[in-house]
C-alpha cells in the first residue's frame, strides 16, 4: 500500500484577481503563501512520511511544494518537475477576467470551458515567450520548454488533451514509485489534478465537470498495489 497526496497551489496572484491563468507563470499571493504553509501543517499532523515529492514547472506549484514541504518537516526529500503537470493551458482566454468572459461570452459558454471535459478554449495564435497583462509582464513559454517539441506544446487544452500530457509521465514515472510502495506527494494546479483524479478515482467524462479541487487542501488517497484507491480523504483546518 502507498499514499498518494494530491496538493492544489495556494491562491495566485491571478486567481486573487480572478483572471484565467493557465500557463502564465505566476505566483502565489500572500493569502495563497498562507494556505500552502497550513497544508504543512496539516500534512505534519498526519504524520505522512514522503519518499518523493512532484510539481509542475510554475512557480505557483513549485513555492506551494516548497512551503509544504518546509512546514512539514520534509523538504529534504527528492523532488522533480515537469512541465506534464502543468495546469491546462487556457489558450487565448489567459488574462483574461474569468467574469468578465461570462459578460462577453455568457455565463454557459464560460462554465462549459472552464468544467466540460472536452470543450476547447479559445486558442493562443503563436508561443509567446512572455504576456503582459495590466501592465505587468509574466512568463510564458519561456526556455523552460526548450526541450518539448514545438508539436507538443499546446496553444490551448480541454481536460481531456491536459489528460493526455498528464498521463505519460504518470504511467512511466510516478505510478513506478507508488507501485513500489513509496508515499508520493504531487504540487500541481487546479485541471491537472482534476485530470489526474479523473484517471486515479475513474471518474466519468460527465461527474467530472462537478469536481472542484481547493486550493492547498490536501487530497490523501490511500492506494493499493494495483494502484485502485481504498480511501480518499481531504484535509482541512
Ligand atoms: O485560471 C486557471 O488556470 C484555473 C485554475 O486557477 O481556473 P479554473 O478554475 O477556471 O479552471
Amino acid at each position: 500500500m502507498s499514499k498518494l497526496v494530491m496538493v492544489r497551489h495556494g491562491q495566485s496572484e491571478w486567481n486573487a484577481k480572478n483572471l484565467f491563468n493557465g500557463w502564465v507563470d505566476t505566483k502565489l499571493s500572500p493569502v495563497g503563501v498562507e494556505q500552502a504553509q497550513e497544508a504543512g501543517q496539516l500534512l505534519a499532523e498526519s504524520g505522512i512520511q514522503f519518499d518523493q515529492a512532484y510539481t509542475s514547472v510554475l512557480t505557483r506549484a513549485i513555492q506551494t511544494l516548497h512551503l509544504v514541504l518546509e512546514e512539514d518537516g520534509q523538504l529534504w526529500i527528492p523532488e522533480a518537475k515537469s512541465w506534464r503537470l502543468n495546469e491546462r493551458n487556457y489558450g487565448a482566454l489567459q488574462g483574461l477576467n474569468k467574469a468578465d468572459a461570462a459578460e462577453k461570452w455568457g455565463d454557459d459558454q464560460v462554465h462549459q470551458w472552464r468544467r466540460s471535459y472536452d470543450v476547447l478554449p479559445p486558442l493562443l495564435e503563436g508561443h509567446d515567450e512572455t504576456v503582459t497583462v495590466e501592465g505587468e509582464t509574466y512568463a510564458s513559454f519561456d526556455r523552460r520548454y526548450a526541450d518539448v517539441p514545438e508539436g507538443e506544446l499546446p496553444l490551448g487544452e480541454n481536460l481531456k488533451v491536459t489528460l493526455e500530457r498528464v498521463l505519460p509521465y504518470w504511467n512511466e514515472t510516478i505510478s513506478k514509485d507508488l507501485a513500489a510502495g513509496k508515499n508520493v506527494i504531487i504540487a500541481a494546479h487546479g485541471n491537472s489534478l482534476r485530470a489526474l483524479a479523473k484517471h486515479i478515482e475513474k471518474i466519468s467524462d460527465e461527474d467530472i465537470m462537478g469536481l472542484e479541487i481547493a486550493n492547498g487542501q490536501p487530497i490523501v488517497y490511500d492506494l493499493d498495489e494495483n494502484l485502485d484507491v481504498i480511501s480518499k480523504d481531504i484535509l482541512t483546518k
